[in-house]
């Protein structure tokens, strides 16, 4: 039995406005970490920081007065929004998030709540509003990355312990609701606000502020869109209130990890955000471990949009405003393959067939056609499909070749093979359309 929450969810279901339903229609989006961090790098005095770099103001090794002062050698000439919109353009991204503010709070917008902003570096230009600008005219949705954690400022806590913490954290609320309320007048294109950094016990405590914050942002932007991760409710609960009621318009719990079946999603719209390498948001010169290949990320993408989610893939550009040359060469590997399988992307979604091992299915909500996205070839050549009762696989084409007809065998009830053989070795993910009768008498050969 639900109780009675007046911060708790404003809304059961999925929103079923427009601009909710091309939100959920993008599947791919690029993250962008940019920010002071990129200096180092993920150095400091020829030491190597194996945390996360957008995070190096945290380790020890790092002086806080050497880091607060990186700003006043932040002059990126190498930066050139137009050319990282055509990039993400190029790679099939419908929509950007790009960090106004990390951690640290460092400002890329000329805020005039702190002096801590981009104005007071060499470079001087508002960084947020080129990126706005650039992206806007590639047609490329705009949303804003924003941290309440705010380690530059000093009203910030993460813990009120104090009545002085309290008082301080008065005006630190202040401060975040004039910044996030700059940010919308400044960039009034922006489609939605993704916050992080909203764990603190200090925020999660500020349940009617933050509820009172949200509804006043959705009025300065109808149709705005605010994830999970902005609010807790009144007892301390984040992403999902007393009730278990999702709080926001869509999960966003799903931060370098993919749901693995249509259960996890709990009946939510939901993002994936994901790093190329383990766990590097901001730039860092030296990545260890595994950096993940096209391939991967293509099928990531894939999986996230057969499981009715967003995939979104981070870029984190280095201290002069440049994409490192990793991040382009993928940027061009998922453009290159989503300029011939876009459509099973795009306006797709969740398809209620039973998972089969040699990938995933997808379908557009609009048309019905439904796509096998095939990562992994069985060496019989025969694909396993399992389909509801009364419905009947008539027709099989590669999606490359509208004219290829690829056989459909029936070998059990509700179960066929398709069978195909590659030409040619498989390098790449490729696409089957499977074309179905929807029929209300069963007349399959198998009782
Ligand atoms: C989107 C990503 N979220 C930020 C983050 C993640 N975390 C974190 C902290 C503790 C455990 C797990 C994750 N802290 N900050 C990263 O810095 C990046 O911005």
């Amino acid at each position: 039995v639900s109780i009675t929450l007046k911060h708790g969810a404003h809304r059961l279901g999925k929103r079923t406005d427009k601009q909710m339903q091309t939100w959920r229609n993008y599947g791919l989006g690029q993250f962008i970490h940019w920010g002071v961090y990129a200096i180092p790098g993920g150095h400091w005095e020829g030491k190597y920081y194996p945390g996360a770099a957008e995070w190096i103001r945290s380790w020890k090794e790092m002086p806080k007065e050497a880091y607060d002062n990186l700003y006043k050698q932040f002059n990126p000439e190498k930066f050139n929004a137009r050319g990282w919109a055509k990039q993400a353009k190029e790679m099939g991204a419908k929509y950007v998030i790009i960090t106004t503010k990390h951690h640290d709070g460092f400002c890329l917008w000329p805020s005039k709540y702190t002096d801590y902003t981009i104005a007071k570096s060499p470079y001087k230009k508002d960084i947020i509003g080129q990126l706005v600008d650039a992206y806007d005219a590639e047609g490329i949705d705009v949303y804003l990355y924003f941290s309440i954690i705010d380690w530059n400022h000093p009203g910030y806590r993460s813990s009120l312990k104090t009545e002085a913490d309290r008082k301080e954290y008065e005006d630190f609320k202040t401060f975040t609701r004039n910044q996030l309320v700059e940010l919308l007048e400044r960039y009034p294109s922006t489609k939605g606000l993704w916050f992080d950094g909203s764990w603190d016990k200090a925020w999660i405590e500020q349940a009617e502020f933050a509820d009172e914050l949200g509804r006043e942002l959705r009025e300065m932007i109808p149709g705005l869109i605010i994830g999970s991760r902005f609010r807790a409710d009144e007892n301390g609960n984040r992403h999902f209130d007393t009730n278990g009621d999702m709080m926001g318009d869509y999960e966003q719990g799903w931060e370098r990890k993919i749901p693995e079946t249509i259960e996890d999603i709990h009946g939510n719209d939901w993002d994936c955000v994901m790093t190329i390498p383990e766990n590097q948001w901001g730039y860092h010169s030296d990545w260890k471990g595994h950096v993940k290949t096209s391939n991967e990320l293509i099928e990531m993408l894939v999986k996230s949009v057969s499981l009715d989610g967003n995939f979104v893939l981070n870029f984190g550009p280095d201290g002069e405003g440049n994409i490192r040359p990793e991040e382009t060469k993928l940027a061009a590997e998922i453009g290159a393959w989503m300029d011939v399988n876009k459509e099973v992307v795009y306006g797709c979604g969740y398809l209620d067939w039973k998972k089969q091992d040699w990938g995933y299915y997808t379908v557009n909500r609009e048309t019905g056609k439904k796509y096998m996205v095939v990562f992994n070839m069985p060496v019989s050549g025969a694909l396993r499909v399992k389909v509801p009762d009364n419905t009947r696989p008539d027709k099989a084409y590669l999606l490359e070749q509208p004219e290829s007809d690829i056989t459909i065998e029936e070998i059990h009830r509700n179960e066929y093979f398709v069978h195909y053989k590659p030409m040619t070795p498989v390098k790449k993910p490729f696409v089957i359309v499977i074309e179905t009768t929807e029929s209300d008498a069963d007349e399959g050969h198998y009782q």
